[in-house]
């Protein structure tokens, strides 16, 4: 049935709304959810309304929409409700299967691999004797690049059904490697087939330190359901309606759970647009949202476009083939622009075509959009290089507290203190003493914020030479070799333009970070083979279309694209619908 964002469904049914960008999923979400609020006898003081979405930020804009109408409702996302309502009050029953230290638990974290508890699990993994040369326990262990290899694959560990729909602990074969000027090393099957054998022992070293990844909040969440089924009459108890956003992004075993919630008594809602989705790395599959069924489940679609001028929607229509977009504003402006040349000077001749307005500038990778922040030119780009500093000294110690120390100092000029804090506090642990870790991490960053110029041009020895006089005089010395070589050679702002600035709310940013926004002038900053999303589109087949997609999408009035060059043949063929402009013209 097609309706729009201002229509009212039944409350008491199980729906899927699709929609395609800026048609107005999230309003008519809030809007749906005050409609629950108004009509509902099934709301008690202590029975709310779950709506999940994607990331804090829209998390936060959806309570800003509601109001006061957010004491009844609890927005969050997925990984915040599981960890509040399924994994802290019910992980001591994981105890002893899973060995997690109830006690120790304190929220999820990204994954971190470590170097003691790969060692301590693969010395003590019940195959360990298999492990033959080249790969035997001394050379896994000792070998540096096998080593890295071996890390490498630990960091991709995530949680997959198998064919009696049992969750099973995966790791990515093909990330068991490590490449480096010398060559590729790559762990062998065999050797990954042993270990493989007992990767719960390798997780359970972390769980018995309380240390839990968002990945784990989504398998523990289900596993306990599935062996205490009383959880699940809880949450339906506390929540007779289950709303999700985005659901296109969602998990599997998300997925999963919905379905289970779904039995019974709550009211599952999922809203999403299948050709935005783009974050399969985490576990989504973009078919999921088509195939996600219910019993007595009504589908909605809603057709208008309330976001773009009519020239924009005219683009987002020629990518896709599903869906045309109603133009429901009908308003005019400026031709889609491709501007031809330096992304600096793009996004300068964007912000004059635009009478000087603000320009929010959607970039591929971290390192671009940082780039933007501080028009630096390509030239001086190296991505992965806080990766590279890792595997170039081959002190840890040193090299993750000088990278730690980057990414906080980085983090907080972006005003994300409580993330920055987060990246350096192990380096001041006192025994127990959580607070004055955190204390004495903040004291250094505001040292580290205040002298900032001293060291933000200098080459990353100087940096060093900072932390090492100031801070922590136990960072050991160099001799001549690799690692000097890497510090002499690239600067503090080489490494600065690799961190990843998580929830960024700045107008330079990377166009997964700007999922579910809106901007008046919107810069997508590409490069010439990118354009294929344009001439050759294939939104469902390839993730790399639909992540262009969603950043032309977020464009409200004017929309640019920049690449460096452009050639003659595509230039034809993109001048029915795009102006482009030559900057060396
Ligand atoms: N009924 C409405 N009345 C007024 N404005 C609306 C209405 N519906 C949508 N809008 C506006 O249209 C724009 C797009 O809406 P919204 O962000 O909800 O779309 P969406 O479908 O969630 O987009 P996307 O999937 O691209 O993130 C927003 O500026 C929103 O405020």
């Amino acid at each position: 049935m097609i309706i729009n964002s201002d229509t009212k469904i039944p409350i008491e049914n199980h729906f899927r709304v699709a929609a395609g960008p800026g048609a107005g999923k999230t309003h008519w979400l809030v809007n749906h959810i005050n409609n629950i609020l108004q009509t509902s006898n099934r709301l008690a003081q202590t029975r709310k309304i779950a709506c999940i979405t994607y990331t804090n930020i829209a998390v936060d804009t959806i309570l800003c929409r509601l109001g006061t109408a957010a004491n009844q409702v609890e927005v969050s996302t997925i990984h915040s409700f599981l960890y509040r309502h399924i994994v802290k009050p019910y992980c001591f029953f994981l105890s002893t299967d899973f060995e997690l230290n109830a006690e120790k638990l304190d929220g999820h974290d990204d994954t971190i691999v470590s170097y003691r508890r790969t060692k301590e699990w693969i010395e003590n993994h019940p195959r360990v004797s298999e492990l033959k040369h080249p790969f035997s326990l001394n050379q896994l262990i000792n070998l540096p690049n096998n080593k890295k290899a071996l890390m490498n694959w630990l960091g991709s560990l995530n949680y997959e059904f198998d064919d009696s729909n049992e969750l099973k602990i995966i790791g990515n074969r093909n990330k068991a490697i490590f490449i480096d000027s010398e060559g590729i090393t790559r762990l062998n099957n065999k050797c990954l087939e042993i270990l493989e054998s007992n990767l719960l022992g390798y997780k359970k070293l972390y769980w018995k330190d309380g240390l839990v990844d968002h990945n784990d909040i989504l398998y523990f969440s289900y596993e306990l359901i599935k062996k205490y089924p009383f959880i699940l009459t809880i949450l339906r108890a506390k929540f007779p309606y289950f709303l999700v956003d985005e659901f296109q992004d969602t998990n599997p075993i998300q997925a999963k759970l919905l379905n289970m919630i779904a039995e019974s008594e709550t009211m599952v809602g999922v809203i999403g647009d299948q050709a935005q989705s783009i974050y399969s790395f985490q576990g989504a599959k973009p078919e999921q949202f088509s195939s996600f069924y219910l019993t007595n489940l009504t589908d909605y679609t809603m057709i208008d476009n309330r976001r773009s001028t009519n020239q924009i929607i005219d683009v987002l229509n020629n990518v896709r083939k599903d869906i045309q977009q109603n133009k429901y504003r009908n308003v005019n402006n400026d031709i889609p622009t491709i501007i031809v040349g330096e992304r600096n000077k793009a996004f300068h001749k964007a912000k004059e075509l635009s009478k000087n307005e603000d320009i929010y500038s959607l970039s591929r990778e971290n390192i671009t959009s940082n780039a933007m922040k501080i028009e630096i030119e390509d030239t001086k780009l190296e991505q992965g290089l806080l990766d590279h500093l890792i595997d170039a000294d081959s002190n840890s110690h040193r090299c993750k507290a000088v990278a730690s120390f980057i990414s906080a100092v980085e983090l907080s000029k972006y005003g994300k203190y409580k993330e920055a804090v987060k990246k350096i506090e192990y380096l001041f642990k006192v025994k127990d003493d959580p607070i004055n870790a955190k204390k004495a991490a903040l004291n250094c960053l505001c040292f580290l914020l205040e002298n900032h110029f001293t060291y933000k041009d200098m080459c990353l020895m100087e940096f060093y030479n900072v932390l090492k006089t100031n801070i922590d005089n136990n960072l050991a010395g160099f001799r001549n070799g690799r690692a000097k070589t890497f510090y002499e050679t690239y600067t503090y702002q080489q490494l600065s333009l690799c961190v990843n600035i998580v929830e960024d709310t700045s107008k330079h940013k990377t166009i997964h970070k700007a999922k579910g926004d809106e901007f008046n002038n919107v810069l997508l900053v590409l490069e010439e083979k990118d354009l294929d999303f344009l001439l050759k589109p294939n939104l469902m087949g390839d993730e790399e279309h639909r992540v262009y997609y969603v950043a032309i999408s977020r464009a409200r009035e004017r929309l640019f694209i920049n690449v460096p060059t452009l050639s003659d043949k595509k230039v034809n063929k993109l001048r029915k619908i795009f102006k482009i402009i030559a900057l060396n013209d």
